[in-house]
């Protein structure tokens, strides 16, 4: 394959299962069960769910190889999850009022198990079901694929990847595999993440730990590399001397909208600041990696990470929005952030120097994020241009997803004054008629069929 092509393999490099012999050349031919732990929630019905059927729609879940199963604590029945997710998936091909044959057909292969997340009993059941389903598909012993996907919060996972462990493998002699989806937040703090590592590593070989953020699945956060690495423009002014500033920003138009429970253990800064914007943050100013292989992309984000100075308190600025504790699930006196802002300083060549700003609320006026580098100003500026403001390159994430650059042009006309103007790439625009994949589509694709770039 020639380079710059993408190919689609099985994780053939990967397959170290401490579970699965010497299984390297074995066809992956068993039917595949999805099971969304925390079935009942908002992830699984915001994303997780309409991420699945979008792969079915698209081909990539096939209804004769793959069952769905939801488990969580909450008693409903397979109809009433059914219900809870039917007006989240979104058809565009279906005519407006009317649910597509598509929709109908997804939902069919939805079942639901209820049960606790730290006893048997329901992991058992849950075993079971899974059993019936493969084999209803003839789908040989040791050959089947089951992925577990954890849609719950973290304080969990310990209790359900050990319930998963006991209860619920499969024999993986014949191509077959049990992988787990992990979401963010990685625990609390560092002691917390360590001990989350340490419990799920006696359980899972690290081939079968998949840890997701999604923010690294959104198009233009995938585009993030090419657009730094591919282009000239910005090799050379990607710096301490051409950047004034650097803004990462992520603003959400409505609350905890009933997620209260789980935000307020951990505040805006872990469920956002701390994952997703960091992973942007990251590309956005860590050097050239090797290649494209996972390492060498880990490595220099390392680095980027490992010479971030100390926060200090004078840079940070924190706050709760009015009503957040109206939620019932929300304490009364919780003083749990829900906005926060803070100024990250890399001490490195490229970039002392250069604020980093961090920005990330919940209940503000509009939902965006966005990353926005600010040019210095022109030095001995002849056309007096300040202030027309400086130059801009903004690379939107959501929504419509954009990057333009913000020019001094010299305004149309006989006058010679200046005027700012913008370069700008909408995909909507210039992309037009192609889907952009919501980032979970492409992160579960991953998890089960892998796109190599060679
Ligand atoms: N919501 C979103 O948009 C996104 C969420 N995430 C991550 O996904 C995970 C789940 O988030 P989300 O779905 O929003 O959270 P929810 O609060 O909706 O929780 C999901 C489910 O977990 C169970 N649950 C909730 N709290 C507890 C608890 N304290 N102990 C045991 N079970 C509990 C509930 O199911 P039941 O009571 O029925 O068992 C609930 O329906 C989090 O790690 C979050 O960071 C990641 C990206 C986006
Ligand atoms: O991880 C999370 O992300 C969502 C926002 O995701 P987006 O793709 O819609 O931007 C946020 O609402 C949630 O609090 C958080 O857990």
């Amino acid at each position: 394959m020639g380079s710059g092509q993408w190919s689609v393999e099985k994780r053939s490099s990967l397959r170290s299962d401490s579970f699965s012999k010497d299984i390297d050349d074995v066809p992956e031919t068993g039917c595949l069960s999805i099971i969304v732990l925390g079935a009942s929630g908002d992830l699984a019905k915001k994303k997780t769910f309409p991420a699945l059927f979008n792969l079915y729609r698209q081909g990539f879940l096939p209804a004769e190889e793959v069952h769905i199963f939801g488990y969580a604590r909450t008693k409903i029945s397979d109809e009433e999850l059914r219900n809870r997710i039917r007006g989240f998936l979104v058809d565009n091909k279906a005519a407006s009022s009317k649910y597509s044959d598509d929709v109908l057909k997804f939902l069919e292969l939805i079942k639901y198990v209820s049960g606790s997340y730290d006893t048997e009993d329901g992991f058992r059941r849950l075993d079971k079901e899974i059993s019936e389903h493969e084999i209803s598909k003839n789908s040989h012993e040791g050959s089947s694929r089951r992925l577990f996907y954890l849609a719950l919060p973290p304080s969990v996972y310990p209790s359900v990847c050990k319930m998963i462990r006991n209860c619920c493998m499969n024999k993986s002699d014949l191509g077959g595999w049990t992988r787990i989806v992990v979401e963010k937040p990685f625990g609390r703090d560092l002691e917390s993440a360590e001990k989350l590592s340490t419990q799920i590593g006696e359980l899972f070989d690290e081939p079968q730990i998949y840890r997701i953020d999604h923010y690294l699945g959104k198009e233009l956060v995938q585009n993030l590399l090419v657009l730094r690495f591919a282009n000239r423009f910005f090799l050379p002014l990607w710096n301490r001397d051409n950047i004034h500033n650097v803004q990462i920003v992520f603003r959400e138009d409505f609350g905890t909208d009933g997620r209260g429970g789980y935000f307020d253990e951990y505040g805006i800064i872990r469920d956002i600041i701390q994952n997703h914007l960091l992973q942007v943050f990251c590309l956005v100013a860590m050097e050239k990696p090797v290649s494209l292989k996972p390492e060498h992309i880990r490595d220099e984000k390392v680095k980027v990470l490992q010479s971030v100075l100390p926060i200090t308190d004078e840079e940070v600025v924190l706050g709760q929005y009015e009503g957040y504790r109206d939620d019932p699930t929300v304490p009364d006196n919780s003083n749990t952030p829900t906005f926060a802002t803070m100024v990250l300083r890399i001490h490195n060549e490229r970039w002392e120097g250069v604020p980093f700003i961090l920005k990330a609320g919940k209940a503000l006026n509009s939902r965006k994020a966005e990353i926005r580098v600010q040019f210095k100003d022109v030095p001995g500026d002849i056309f007096k241009c300040k202030k027309q403001g400086r130059n801009e390159f903004v690379i939107r994430l959501q929504p419509s997803e954009a990057m333009y650059m913000k020019l001094t042009v010299k305004q149309p006309g006989l006058d010679m004054s200046t005027v700012q103007s913008e370069l700008d790439l909408s995909y909507r625009q210039r992309y037009q008629g192609v889907v952009i994949p919501e980032a979970y589509e492409r992160l579960i694709l991953d998890t089960y069929i892998s796109f190599l770039f060679i």
